[in-house]
């Protein structure tokens, strides 16, 4: 789950950023993925909001944004957006960018509350995904592993890939366990997942040091050297014709020729 909480980190999503991975039945690690725009399109975080009332960096913006598609009033997307806007001054913003949310913006034009309308795909299906895109890799009996529970249609994904159990942290909105989980004979059981996360988890299982010299530090205990061969090294020191050979001529010790001796 530590990998799945840091890898949300990387979503360029400003409503939420989630993460996700999903492993075989053995906890192995198959597909990592955090909910994204598909790879070609500018995350939402990149993008800002005057660009395109500006007509600037177009390709970072779909041609509805652009003004492709009228809502009810006969307005495109463009024009709302710059309506909603007018008042955005850069005294507000103090040098920050200005991204949107096309979910929520589009959503709010309609009258309705559609999550289909986010940019980016979800961190599990990401993740899913990842195996697709890379290498199939059978998921069956699998776990999938979340910040936020999954959605409807991520679950039913969860569920017809095989995976036995779904661990997440935060609960999100919706249906999805009453209706998908909770339905059929092979359905994904879910978790709220109760270990240490982000934070929390290296501040409880991060050593200080390494065990084993913490053992030391605590014990004195070491392993227990090797005695034979500083024996041996005495008995040679002590035999007579090696003896002569580290005294200098007046019989005392010559250090230099031990270190070579011993050396040797
Ligand atoms: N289980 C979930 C729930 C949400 N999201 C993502 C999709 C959108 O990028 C964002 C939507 O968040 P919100 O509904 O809070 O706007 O979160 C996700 O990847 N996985």
């Amino acid at each position: 789950m530590q990998i799945a909480y840091n890898t949300k980190i990387n979503s360029g999503c400003i409503s939420r950023q989630v993460g996700a991975v999903v492993t075989d039945a053995n906890f192995s690690v198959k597909g990592i993925g955090w909910n994204e725009v598909p790879e070609g399109q500018t995350p939402c975080s990149s993008r800002d909001v005057r660009y395109l009332m500006n007509n600037e960096k177009s390709l970072m913006f779909s041609d509805f944004e652009k003004g492709d598609g009228t809502y009810e009033d006969n307005k495109t997307f463009k024009e709302k957006i710059k309506e909603n806007f007018s008042a955005l001054s850069d005294d507000q913003l103090k040098g920050r960018s200005c991204p949107y949310c096309f979910k929520s913006q589009h959503n709010a034009f309609e009258g309705k509350e559609n999550q289909v309308h986010t940019r980016s795909l979800h961190a599990e299906e990401n993740a899913m995904l990842q195996i697709t895109k890379f290498g199939g890799q059978p998921l069956k009996g699998g776990y999938l592993f979340t910040t936020a529970s999954p959605c409807e249609l991520c679950s039913k994904k969860a569920y017809q890939l095989g995976i036995s159990n779904i661990f997440f942290i935060d609960y999100y909105p919706g249906i999805s366990q009453k209706h998908i989980l909770k339905s059929g004979k092979n359905n994904p059981r879910l978790f709220n997942y109760i270990g240490g996360i982000g934070k929390g988890y290296l501040k409880f299982y991060e050593p200080f040091l390494s065990t084993k010299d913490e053992l030391f530090l605590r014990t004195t205990i070491k392993p227990q050297e090797k005695k034979v061969e500083s024996k041996e090294l005495l008995e040679l020191l002590n035999s007579k014709e090696i003896k002569t050979s580290y005294l200098d001529k007046d019989g005392n010790i010559d250090f230099d020729k031990i270190i070579t001796l011993i050396k040797k």
